[in-house]
């Protein structure tokens, strides 16, 4: 085994984020993946280039794609001997997929790697019932008209058309994503107006950072948008406020709801891609590096049995990457805890700053403090740009790396909550 390299962001690619039925609703992953890499191949003149290795993702996936990457990478102008894979890890997915491309740069296995990811609740796939599924297959393998018309007589009239939608729901539990973050933000009592003035901060600074310029090399226009659309300049306090409560707004605590659309994600289309490489190629291809990919750690909750919220697990993986890499929660310059809901994002600040948390469920001394925000999410994040689930996290390493560019030297926390009870978490430096 090789040395461990350092491992170089060299940039991103992704299109705007659209709303979900919306701009994109006739492109599929493929498309919008593509959209994401074409950009990205044109930016750096990979052209022609066979690259290491292509790992992306999408949370919402037809079973036709079953290597999305790979046939994304055969329609491109990249080599087509370049390996493509997909991963799955719910809305980490991004953030996986550079880690994993990361991690085989940083042991040598390849010197230059694309991380990509995509997700469309427009195009969701769409199931038929489980009889029926079953009865199709059946009909699909039959051999003789009489077996077929058997197995046909067998179809109840109501079968055909009780299709299977896919929700944003945990499987174990039936209750939605957000009807968790409910359950948290009544447990870390986060308040409807800290939570209504970080999606207002969100919309604020990612709209300054498009006026600014920020985005134009991270951003191509597709079909019509040239910036996230769900991006909302001139949404105010008072128009937030007077938004009705989405989640939490059903059964005894119903009237401590504070979970609004303004304060929640939004059901997003988009694709994202990030070009990493080792510091040699980086060199040898004459591309500027924007940071470096330094550390990363995934953690898991039990929140089946136990009450550890859906959406918390970020704040166990970050302090056990913290502690492995001789850091405190104060050493960064830049904090980008991705906003699946605002109450989710102080909900883990909340816990950061506990003593009982930090004692109880990480074992610390003392707790790991507070962050200085002024340097969270300064470019806002997803309540603002939207949340293509899959896309998320390369959205922010391309975000948080070019930070750094700009400052010139410093450190950025990557912080990503994700279906399952995960949560994964990365460093970058420069
Ligand atoms: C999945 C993982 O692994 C981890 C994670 O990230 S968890 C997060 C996953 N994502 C989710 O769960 C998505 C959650 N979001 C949703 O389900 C939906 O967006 C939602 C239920 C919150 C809202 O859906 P909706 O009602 O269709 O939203 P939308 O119509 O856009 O907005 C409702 C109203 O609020 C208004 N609004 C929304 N945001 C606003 C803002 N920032 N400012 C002002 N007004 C706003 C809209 O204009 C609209 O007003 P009208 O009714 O007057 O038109």
């Amino acid at each position: 085994m090789q040395n461990i390299r350092r491992v170089a962001v060299i940039g991103g690619n992704r299109i705007p984020f659209a709303r979900s039925n919306s701009r994109y609703a006739g492109a599929s992953n493929a498309d919008m993946l593509s959209a994401a890499l074409d950009g990205l191949v044109a930016r750096f003149g990979l052209a022609g280039q066979r690259v290491g290795e292509l790992v992306a993702g999408a949370v919402l996936k037809h079973s036709k794609d079953f290597n999305l990457a790979r046939e994304v990478v055969l329609g491109s102008k990249l080599d087509p001997h370049t390996p493509a894979y997909d991963i799955q890890q719910a809305c980490g997915t991004g953030l996986e997929a550079a880690i994993l491309v990361a991690n085989k740069i940083a042991l040598g296995q390849i010197d230059v790697g694309i991380a990509g990811g995509v997700d469309t609740t427009s195009d969701a796939p769409l199931a038929v019932n489980e009889d029926m599924r079953r009865t199709l297959l059946k009909l699909n393998s039959a051999r003789t008209v009489g077996e077929r018309l058997k197995i046909a007589a067998k179809l109840r009239p109501h079968q055909p058309f009780k299709p299977e939608i896919p929700r944003n729901a945990e499987p174990r539990t039936g209750l939605s994503m957000g009807e968790h973050a409910a359950r948290t933000a009544l447990r870390w009592e986060i308040d409807r107006q800290s939570q209504d003035e970080l999606a207002l901060r969100s919309h604020q600074r990612l709209a300054a950072a498009y006026d600014k310029g920020f985005f134009d090399d991270l951003v191509t226009p597709y079909l019509g948008l040239t910036r996230d659309q769900n991006l909302r300049p001139d949404t105010t306090l008072e128009k937030l406020g007077s938004l009705k409560p989405v989640f939490g707004n059903r059964g005894a605590d119903a009237g401590r709801a504070t979970m609004t659309a303004g304060n929640s994600s939004p059901l997003t289309d988009g694709a994202s891609t990030v070009l990493l490489a080792s510091e040699e190629w980086a060199r040898e291809h004459q591309l500027p590096v924007l940071a470096w990919f330094s550390w990363s750690e995934n953690a898991a909750v039990d929140f089946v049995h136990g009450d550890e919220g859906l959406l918390m697990a970020p704040a166990y993986a970050a302090p056990r990457m913290l502690a492995r890499a001789g850091l405190t929660l104060q050493d960064f310059d830049y904090y980008e805890i991705h906003e699946a809901f605002a109450s989710q994002v102080l909900a883990t600040l909340a816990a950061w700053e506990s003593p009982e948390f930090c004692k109880d469920r990480l074992g610390l001394d003392a707790p790991l403090g507070a962050i200085d925000r002024n340097k969270l999410n300064v470019n806002g994040s997803s309540l603002a740009a939207g949340h293509p689930f899959a896309a998320t996290g390369g959205r922010i390493v391309a975000t948080l790396a070019k930070l750094l560019a700009e400052k010139g030297s410093g450190r950025g926390l990557i912080s990503i909550c994700a279906a399952g009870g995960q949560g994964v978490t990365a460093i970058l430096e420069r």
